[in-house]
């Protein structure tokens, strides 16, 4: 499938006529091009941009409202076909495309279509000065979305969303590696009645295409998810030039699992958060410890679990994981398992390439646990972003939470307990932005989303989403 920018409600050709293969990661063949922009691309579609912005942010609530709930259902009427590509261009199950990434999408325009009619700003009165101030929420003008590989339309759209919900006009870049689905939700905006130049999506790689986004002087914020090391560099280019940012990056997220906990419900979730998507999510559980007192019983039945686990070509309903994103993300997710010992693990289950009769040249890799027995070795400290995870015992809730903390990141943290006390002291003192007690990935669109640490900076969701999207202006009015 070949594809083409979407600028002014117009799919085009890049203006350098430069184009990228895309590979298809369940067989590993090259199955279309996309264009790779470069800043003539990005001048071309902020400029409609910035033409359509007057009339954009002038728009009723009512009306920005009534757009976006007819994309949600546009995407919904597609739900089948959207799944088939994103697992097709992404390698991920369609059974978990069917039932997560587009519904998400889905939900994430009805969600904004519903929170910018409940959006409103505060009114300070300044009692015995005789001055009443208010703030008004702004939209900025011309934004840019940037968005990864794992969970392509699911998070492209949750920037999108709560930014032309705010008034905003988007250059929005997805990413070279997953590009289709975000190609295809041009036609569905435009179907939506989406005003040509609100949206406009570029496609390319990230040190072109991302980098003349960042680098245009008319695009005033970024939301961004990410790598961390992207991170670093995207706030390093913005910043002189005093761009709002969100940046969702990384995580190496501590599951810590007590021995009062819900021992099958535990299992059952740990399992989930382990390996789904092939644990390419940033909120995977990908370091697990354990109270000594059940350590050994865990490290059974979870590696009884993992064998279970079918690696299979994606459209297979049997398939519980499909193919990693692509042969480089293989190769940098099997050097952490070929050298477990030197990075101070023993691999305990899985840890080889799978193959798939059919697609033998596909990116599947067998679910792997890796027993460590230090907080501090490279596995437990760099995210390695596949369906790898380790195990370690622990023997006080102190050491736990010691252990839990001892990492760069600071993105999401899962607890089991059934103590309400223990549930609250973690809860407070886990330097995580988002924590999970007996549950893991149970989404509220209206809470706040994002890390502390190396994780990230702001956060999405909700008011947060809209008050990114729009600055903030006091009003002071002084009366006699
Ligand atoms: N959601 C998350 O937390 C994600 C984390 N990662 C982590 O990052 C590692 C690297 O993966 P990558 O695919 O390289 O992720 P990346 O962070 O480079 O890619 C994310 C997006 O940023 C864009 N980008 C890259 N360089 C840019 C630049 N200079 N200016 C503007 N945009 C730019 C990419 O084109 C893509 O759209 C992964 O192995 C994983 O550890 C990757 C994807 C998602
Ligand atoms: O549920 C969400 O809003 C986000 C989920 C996952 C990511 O942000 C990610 O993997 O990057």
């Amino acid at each position: 499938m070949n594809i083409k920018n979407y600028i002014n409600g117009d799919y085009k050709n890049p203006a350098s006529n430069d184009w990228l293969d895309n590979y298809e990661p369940a067989s590993g063949e090259v199955y279309g091009q996309i264009p790779n922009s470069n800043a003539q691309d990005i001048e071309e579609a902020t400029a409609f941009a910035k033409a359509a912005f007057p009339q954009w942010s002038g728009t009723t609530l009512d009306e920005r409202s009534r757009i976006l709930m007819n994309i949600a259902s546009g995407i919904e009427a597609r739900l089948e076909e959207l799944a088939l590509a994103e697992s097709r261009d992404n390698g991920k199950p369609v059974s978990l495309a069917m039932a997560v990434d587009i519904p998400r999408a889905a939900s994430n325009f009805r969600f904004f279509a519903n929170a910018i009619t409940q959006f409103s700003a505060e009114s300070h009165e300044s009692v015995g000065m005789n001055a009443m101030n208010f703030t008004l929420r702004k939209p900025i003008g011309v934004v840019g979305c940037i968005s990864p590989w794992n969970l392509p339309l699911y998070l492209f759209t949750w920037k999108i969303a709560p930014a032309i919900a705010a008034g905003n006009c988007v250059i929005a870049k997805p990413s070279e590696v997953t590009p289709i689905t975000a190609y295809l939700l041009g036609e569905i905006c435009t179907e939506a009645g989406l005003p040509p130049g609100v949206l406009n999506i570029v496609h390319g790689l990230g040190h072109t295409t991302g980098q003349a986004i960042l680098e245009h002087k008319d695009i005033k914020a970024i939301s961004f998810t990410g790598g961390t090391k992207t991170g670093a560099h995207l706030a390093k280019t913005c910043a002189p030039m005093f761009k709002k940012l969100s940046l969702e990056l990384g995580g190496k997220n501590p599951n810590l699992i007590f021995a009062d906990c819900n021992y099958e419900d535990m299992l059952a979730t740990t399992v989930r958060s382990s390996f789904a998507n092939q644990g390419q999510i940033c909120l995977c559980g990908s370091r697990i410890f354990v109270e000594r007192s059940i350590y050994d019983r865990f490290k059974s039945d979870f590696i009884s679990k993992v064998k279970e686990l079918v690696v299979g070509h994606p459209s297979q309903e049997s398939t519980n994981l499909g193919a990693l994103v692509s042969k480089s993300h293989l190769e940098k997710v099997e050097d952490y398992i070929h050298n477990a010992q030197t990075y101070g693990g023993t691999v305990l289950c899985g840890g080889k390439r799978v193959t798939v009769a059919g697609y033998e040249n596909g990116y599947y890799l067998e679910p792997t646990v890796i027993e460590v027995n230090s907080n501090d070795c490279k596995l437990n400290q760099e995210e390695i972003f596949g369906p790898v995870v380790t195990i370690m015992p622990f023997d006080t809730e102190e050491e736990a939470l010691a252990l839990a903390n001892e990492t760069k990141y600071g993105l999401s943290a899962t607890v089991w307990t059934q103590q309400l006390d223990r549930t609250m002291h973690l809860s407070n003192a886990l330097e995580a932005g988002i924590i999970w007690v007996n549950t893991w990935m149970n989404r509220d669109l209206r809470t706040p989303f994002g890390g502390v640490k190396a994780s990230g900076v702001g956060r999405e969701g909700g008011f947060e989403a809209l008050r990114f999207f729009t600055e903030a202006k006091n009003v002071c009015i002084k009366y006699n």
